[in-house]
């Protein structure tokens, strides 16, 4: 007997260890259903993004959950809404119909969760309506964990706020978190940050276990509570319980601990529990089954949402590729791997592929073979998680049309957000070969000559740069040749600068011809070329070069009808001798050109070191001279000047003195030509024109006689417009009458512009002065011209003066330049005469007045005294000495 107990016993042990195994084992699974039920819902969000009532209803009613799925009472959507939106989530709710819409309980908090979707919508779950679940501790500690987690979170139990207090049961509600990104981001701050709401579910533990009566068996009771506290369900274990047995389960995130017990009925269940097993297990089958119709039809809802869901986006996203198909960029989408994945029109226009002929395909294909190594490379660093370098910057790339032509693109690259994975790349590209061919053109324009179109000094300065750089490293030699036309103006002057144009454009194509493919030819403006000879093996190619140049634009040629005869003077500079960078050789090129036109033009001149100390010399000069006039270094010397044939004293030629503190006297030959390049000679003309009249006038009353007083003018002094006005005034302040002035200009001076030279005589003779023009004979000496302009004096210059008694052909010249100048009614004045032959000789040919050392050297005004040399003394033994005093010196002056 006591073995059949015993055995018994341990019969109805197992039976209850089996049947609360199945109990435990039955609840938990239906937690499960619930997830799996969230989780539909949450996939609704994913693919909507929103979701309103009507689809919520539309799905959930779909899910006949209280057929399916006793015991749950909602399903449930809380929408987090921050704190500063809540009065906007308010007004919204209410414009879509829920007038008294409210969300409470009412109170300031930093964010809410607020119930705005709940299925069913009966009158018990309405109350639910608007709750801020994020206000309640449980409630929130579950959310804000199923959030950080990305799962499924039960709350501690709860009391549910739709139930009336009589049905204050416990309950407990799921939480599954549903972020704006389909896929839980990866980080806790990011799924904070992604975070749009959480579905929910709200479960009463006595209706869920209620509904497993029918498949528990009889004789096993339970009891279950949370860990934390508080009992969800059933008292305390009895006594009296024959088994009993105890689990602690980690259920969504609780951990529970469930309690099991047996109850008499245990003990009065048949031995063989074959029939009941079966019948519970169909019954448990069936439910199961249930359960899991009910969640697989969940699943086929949410599908099927989602595919209507998907058809909407696909609207958008058809509107979306119409948008990309119409756009006048290219626009291209790759995977990763650089697979084209999309192609559009515009792109298809550009590379000349159809998209199907290269979606599938590498990207490369679209480039330079010589660029996709390096785009491979790029690509791979890029799936690698390597630099984002390459995103969202606009590029210029070369890209590569179907039948091989290379074009120049901007492309813009974007990276497609794919759930926080290495997503597709799009490329947005313009093709850009006509404003590149536009930039060219306007660098062409900014860089080249109009006329010639010849490279200007920009890209000369440019290439000569480079080829300076490429010299040092070759140890090669490079040639700078300055090109300057003699005489060019005369030619724009008197044919008109139709002609000057075509000149210059025949003397391009002659440069030209002088040179090789690899050197340049550049215009500087006017009629100033540059030679650049690149890379020359030494010195000898260059000056050939520069020989070679000098007979071409000497060739006569042919323009408008008329022969031309050009000349040309070349300075040449060569690195590295010459210069180190681009600058010094062109400044030292033109050093040299400014030589080769002083010494005769026509030829070209080597730089030189010595060219190089009178540059430097000259560059001194005119800092230094820039300060001489406002600290006084000027001053004026007075050479005398004597009638040949009464001896009187006629007047001065005024000279200028520099009178450096540190260098002494600079002679005026050094230092006015100086003047006359950098235009300083304007104002110091002025200067010398106003202290001249002055002293002067100071002399004349000293000496108590009039004198007439000779100031040299300088070719661009007598060009200034207002010369005029200018001796006017100089005379009116110093007190001079304008008839004791004489103005020395030279025959270059009158070669140049002969209508406004013409005026400028007529005005000046209208004034009363005079003019003498100076060094007479060493230029073009022609007497036409003198008698085209109201010359008064032709002064013979010195250097025919001084060999006057040696050399006949100076005799004959001087005696020439008398007797032509009086057969006009012009006087004669001679220059430098230092011997009493001189002097004599000058006398017998009718000479009218004289200069020179033989009266007296310059002085200034106040030293200034009547020649020692009195003239009578020489007269008396001087032949034609009758003929001198003949004559009244007062007419010469
Ligand atoms: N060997 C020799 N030389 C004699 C004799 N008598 C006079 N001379 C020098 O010959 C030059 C005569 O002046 P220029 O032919 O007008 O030539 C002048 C003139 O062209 C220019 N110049 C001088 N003063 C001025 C000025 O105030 N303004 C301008 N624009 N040019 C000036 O400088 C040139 C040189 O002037 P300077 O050096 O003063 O030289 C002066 C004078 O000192 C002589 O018997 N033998």
């Amino acid at each position: 007997a006591v073995c059949v107990d015993r055995s018994e016993h341990l019969h109805d042990r197992q039976h209850f260890l089996d049947e609360s195994a199945r109990l435990q084992q039955q609840i938990l699974r239906r937690f499960e259903v619930h997830e799996e039920l969230l989780q539909g819902a949450a996939g609704l969000f994913a693919v909507s993004g929103d979701v309103d009532e009507a689809q919520w209803r539309t799905y959930m009613g779909g899910l006949d959950l209280s057929r399916h799925l006793p015991g749950l009472d909602a399903v449930a959507y809380g929408l987090q809404v921050g704190a500063a939106d809540l009065d906007a989530h308010v007004s919204e709710m209410r414009e879509r119909g829920f007038e008294d819409y409210r969300v409470f309980p009412p109170g300031e908090r930093a964010s809410h969760v607020v119930a705005t979707l709940i299925e069913p919508f009966n009158a018990i779950n309405a109350r639910a309506f608007g709750y801020d679940m994020y206000s309640h501790p449980e409630r929130r500690a579950a959310m804000d964990r199923a959030r950080d987690e990305a799962r499924a979170i039960l709350t501690a139990p709860i009391t549910l706020v739709s139930a009336h207090a009589d049905q204050a049961v416990p309950a407990t509600l799921m939480f599954l978190p549903v972020y704006r990104t389909r896929i839980a981001p990866m980080s806790v701050d990011a799924r904070r940050a992604a975070l749009s709401g959480y579905v929910l579910v709200a479960i009463r533990i006595h209706a869920l276990i209620e509904t497993l009566m029918p498949v528990r068996a009889p004789g096993v009771e339970m009891a279950i509570e949370d860990l934390a506290g508080a009992s969800l369900y059933g008292g305390e274990t009895p006594e009296s319980a024959e088994f009993s047995v105890e689990h602690v389960v980690e259920v969504y995130g609780r951990r529970w601990r469930l309690r099991m017990w047996s109850t008499d009925l245990l003990a009065g269940q048949p031995r063989s529990l074959a029939p009941l097993t079966l019948g519970s297990g169909l019954l448990l089958s069936l439910m199961l089954w249930a359960l899991l119709h009910a969640a697989h039809r969940a699943e086929v809802r949410a599908a099927a949402m989602a595919r209507e869901m998907t058809a909407a986006l696909r609207t958008s996203e058809a509107s979306h590729r119409a948008v990309v198909q119409s756009s006048a960029e290219g626009i291209l989408t790759i995977d990763p791997h650089g697979i084209v994945l999309s192609f559009n029109r515009a792109a298809e226009r550009m590379f000349g592929f159809c998209a199907s002929e290269v979606i599938g395909r590498n990207v490369s294909m679209l480039m330079p073979e010589r660029y996709r190594a390096r785009h491979d490379g790029l690509v791979a660093n890029f799936q690698r998680g390597g630099s984002r370098n390459i995103v969202d910057l606009r590029r210029e790339v070369t890209g590569l049309r179907r039948d091989g032509e290379e074009f120049p693109m901007s492309l813009a690259i974007g990276i497609v957000d794919d759930g926080g994975a290495v997503g597709r790349l799009v490329g947005v590209i313009r093709d850009i070969t006509e404003s590149k061919q536009q930039q060219q053109f306007i660098r062409h324009l900014a860089e080249h000559d109009a006329l010639t179109e010849l490279p200007n000094r920009t890209l000369l300065q440019h290439r000569l740069e480079v080829a300076i750089a490429k010299a040092r490293r070759e140890s090669t030699t490079v040639g700078v040749l300055m090109v300057d036309l003699d005489h060019f103006k005369r030619i724009n002057d008197s044919l008109g600068h139709q002609v000057g144009d075509q000149v210059l454009l025949q003397i391009a194509t002659r440069l030209k011809t002088c040179v090789r493919e690899c050197d340049s030819v550049a215009r500087m403006g006017g009629d100033e070329f540059v030679v650049l000879v690149d890379g020359a093996r030494d010195g000898d190619a260059i000056t050939r070069i520069a020989g070679d140049i000098v007979v071409a634009v000497s060739t006569p040629m042919l323009v408008g009808g008329h022969e031309l005869h050009l000349s040309t003077s070349v300075g040449v500079s060569c690195f590295p001798a010459d210069g180190d960078d681009a600058a010094t050789l062109l400044k030292n090129a033109d050093t040299a050109m400014y030589h080769a036109k002083s010494s005769g033009r026509g030829h070209y001149q080597m730089f030189s070191a010595e060219m190089m100390r009178r540059a430097n010399r000259k560059l001194e000069l005119e800092s230094a001279m820039r300060k001489a006039l406002s600290s006084g270094q000027f001053l004026m010397h007075y050479e005398p000047q004597v009638c040949l044939r009464t001896g009187a004293l006629l007047g001065a030629e005024a000279l200028i003195r520099w009178q450096h503190p540190e260098r002494g006297m600079i002679p005026p030959i050094e230092f006015i030509p100086v003047a006359e390049d950098t235009g300083q000679i304007i104002a110091i003309g002025d200067w010398v024109l106003r202290t001249v009249c002055a002293e002067a006038r100071r002399m004349q009353q000293r000496l108590g006689q009039t004198l007439a007083v000779s100031v040299n003018l300088s070719p661009r002094q007598f060009a200034q417009p207002n010369l005029g006005e200018l001796i006017e005034s100089a005379c009116r302040e110093g007190g001079l009458d304008p008839q004791f002035l004489v103005l020395e200009i030279t025959e270059g001076t009158l070669l140049k512009r002969s209508e406004q030279i013409l005026a400028t005589l007529d005005r000046l003779r209208y004034l009363g002065v005079r003019i003498a023009v100076d060094d007479f004979g060493t230029g073009y000496s022609s007497l036409a011209y003198i008698t085209r302009f109201p010359v008064d004096l032709l002064k013979i210059d010195r250097s025919f003066v001084r060999d006057i008694i040696d050399d006949p052909a100076d005799a004959a010249i001087a005696n020439a330049i008398i007797a032509m100048a009086h057969s006009l009614g012009i006087a004669v004045v001679a220059e430098g005469v230092e011997t009493a032959q001189q002097l004599a000789f000058l006398r017998e040919r009718g000479c009218d007045a004289a200069q020179g050392y033989f009266f007296g050297r310059g002085t200034p005004a106040a030293d200034f005294r009547l020649p020692s040399r009195y003239l009578p003394s020489v007269a008396s033994d001087a032949p034609g000495s009758r003929r001198f005093a003949a004559v009244d010196g007062g007419d010469l002056f």
